[in-house]
């Protein structure tokens, strides 16, 4: 199958400045992908070279096998874009506003019609058809901004921050929309900012720092990379080091006091455990995979004779896996600059 993206080594330069080096990346047709990083990391850039706003320095982009340079038309008629500024023509009414983007396409003007009718009914503001953008409250606009992206009816639509500053209601709106579109077939790219975004829609992401990617994979494999922390609650009193009580890793965290917790040898020596600790009175167990590895902690904790009264397990989130992966680019990038 066509991929619906494809790079290879997608280079572009600014000067000095490398926004995107080398990036390889295939997009599937019919996923939902993401495309997480810090500002900066390149993310709109490499969405301006697929819709033919930024011109590549070198190597290759394909949408749906059509070379974003050299079969533009092919490549852009494939895209709804979505952007991240309000680049709207403010002097017409929404609806023509979209028909005159239809038949910039080459659609005809009565399919134009129906399908502007259909977009703004979509994105839930049909009633403002004849209103200006400007005259939009800044939900509506960026409602608006996803009808434009529909109205061409693309098979891969993209998404450049969808929701940055948009109220919890609209966020649920926008999400609706575009999860319902992929379930019809359309590949989806998103940037965003909001990790909970990525993990609630995205099929897999590419972490992009840099102009690079650090990895790619569904939001569940990332998250399972990191640390997990299983909280118990024992009956017995545990007492903590005076010494260690300003904390290791956070307010309320404190190391155990040595030979105040039973067992605790043989919890820090079990497979994938990396520390025990005491946080606001309950153990907290560091571990990779923490769901899988509980059996056993609480196996430990019973034969050495504690009663448990509770237990959490507290996954990683994809955010600090994110933030994770970022900071240890800086500082490898430090350390050879240093
Ligand atoms: N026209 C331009 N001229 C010079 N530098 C640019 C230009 N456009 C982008 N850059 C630089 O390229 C890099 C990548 O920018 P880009 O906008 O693609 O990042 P981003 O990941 O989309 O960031 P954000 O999340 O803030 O939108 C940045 O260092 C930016 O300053």
């Amino acid at each position: 199958m066509v991929p619906a993206i494809e790079t290879q080594n997608l280079l572009k330069e600014y000067g000095d400045l490398r926004a995107l080096d080398e990036l390889s990346l295939r997009v599937e047709e019919g996923e939902f992908f993401g495309l997480l990083g810090p500002n900066g990391a390149g993310k709109t850039t490499f969405i301006n070279i697929l819709v033919g706003l930024a011109r590549k320095t070198g190597g290759d982009a394909y949408v749906f096998g059509h070379d974003v340079v050299e079969e533009y038309q092919q490549a852009r008629n494939a895209i709804g874009l979505a952007p991240q500024e309000f680049n709207v023509d403010r002097f017409f009414p929404i609806r023509e506003v979209l028909m005159h983007k239809a038949g910039y396409h080459g659609i005809s003007e009565d399919v134009a019609a129906r399908r502007a009718e259909e977009a703004l009914e979509r994105v839930g503001i049909s009633h403002k058809a004849d209103e200006r953008f400007d005259w939009l409250s800044g939900g509506m606009k960026r409602r608006f901004l996803l009808a434009r992206a529909l109205v061409t009816d693309p098979d891969l639509l993209i998404l450049d921050e969808p929701t940055a500053g948009v109220d919890v209601q609209l966020r649920h709106d926008i999400w609706a929309v575009i999860q319902e579109l992929n379930e019809e077939g359309t590949t989806v790219l998103l940037t965003t900012h909001y990790i909970e975004e990525a993990e609630r829609l995205c099929d897999r992401v590419a972490i992009v720092n840099e102009g690079s990617i650090l990895d790619v994979a569904t939001p569940g494999d990332l998250m399972d990379r990191g640390t997990d922390t299983i909280y118990v609650t024992v009956g017995t009193a545990v007492a903590a080091t005076p010494a260690a009580s300003a904390g290791v890793a956070g307010a309320g965290t404190t190391t155990i006091e040595s030979g105040h917790l039973a067992g605790e040898d043989r919890l820090v020596a079990l497979d994938g455990v990396e520390d025990v600790t005491l946080e606001d009175g309950r153990l907290a167990i560091r571990a990779d995979d923490g769901g899988a590895r509980t059996p056993a902690v609480l196996n430990v904790l019973e034969e050495v004779g504690h009663e448990i009264t509770d237990i959490e397990i507290s996954r990683t989130s994809l955010e600090e896996v994110f933030v994770e992966m970022t900071n240890e680019k800086r500082s490898d990038r430090e350390g050879i600059e240093a």
